[in-house]
């Protein structure tokens, strides 16, 4: 289990976040949602290790791991951008992190997780030759082939269209079951973050709105700002494309 407590983080004065408290039972799927701000990337950098907290504890397992260096939590992140390496191709890629230590993951392995993500024909591609779609499934298996503690996913669907979004989706729920991986994911779009996720934590102004099942989210949101925010994105679009139709069968 990972335990946030009382997490704190300010910038130029500002609280970003301002006392996060939470808990996450290992293999779950939780996705930290909010507007422009709200503090999402920093709460994921935190628990990357990648921002040090100003205040609170990160307790993984029962160990505190609120000092320790990035490195050595091993938790590991998918970044939205994927930062692959251009002069490796997809197989290249997908091992390089193998090589400073090799043996954290077998041939076996690395061929179940290239299988699993339906990565067979393309191992041989540059990153230039690769779809959005792809480019995310490479920057995946790279990751788990180090099999991190803890999944950190950035914005893991938002350049990637329809179809492709609902695949990904697919293996992402997949490999947090098949593996019983701990996964946690930035998104600023509720209905990715509702049909993804075991649980939803909703952030605004660096506080918690919210942090509950999506079911529950829908069926009882807490307050004014799940309501509004939330609710009402899905509304809109539910009837923007409600909306095009009106009349049609008149
Ligand atoms: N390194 C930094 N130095 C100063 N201020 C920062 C830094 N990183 C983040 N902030 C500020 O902290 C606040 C929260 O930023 P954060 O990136 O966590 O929000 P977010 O919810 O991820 O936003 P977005 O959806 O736009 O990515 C913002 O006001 C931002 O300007």
């Amino acid at each position: 289990m990972l335990q946030l407590k009382n997490i704190k983080k300010t910038y130029n004065g500002k609280a970003v976040l301002n006392g996060i408290d939470l808990d996450i039972d290992t293999g779950e799927i939780v996705s930290i949602l909010g507007p422009s701000g709200s503090g999402k990337t920093t709460l994921l950098n935190v628990i990357l290790g990648l921002t040090d907290l100003d205040e609170g504890q990160i307790i993984f397992n029962g160990e505190d791991l609120s000092r320790t260096p990035m490195k050595q939590r091993g938790f590991n992140i998918v970044f939205q951008d994927y930062a692959l390496f251009p002069n490796l191709n997809a197989y290249e890629n997908i091992i390089y992190g193998l090589k400073n230590k090799p043996g954290v993951s077998t041939k076996r392995e690395v061929r179940e997780l290239i299988a699993l993500l339906g990565l067979g024909n393309h191992l041989g591609k540059t990153v230039d030759q690769l779809s959005g779609g792809q480019k995310q499934r490479v920057a995946l298996a790279r990751t788990l082939v180090m099999k991190p503690r803890v999944l950190l996913l950035d914005e893991p669907l938002s350049a990637l269209d329809g179809v492709i979004k609902e695949s990904i989706k697919e293996r992402i729920k997949t490999i947090a079951s098949d593996y019983n991986l701990t996964t946690i994911i930035v998104t600023h779009d509720p209905e990715e973050a509702l049909t993804l996720s075991d649980r939803v934590l909703i952030l605004n102004e660096g506080g918690i709105s919210q942090y509950s099942t999506p079911r529950e989210i829908i069926h009882n949101p807490h307050n004014g700002f799940v309501r509004q925010f939330i609710l009402n994105q899905l509304e809109i679009k539910r009837n923007n494309i409600f909306s095009l139709f009106e009349g049609a069968y008149a």
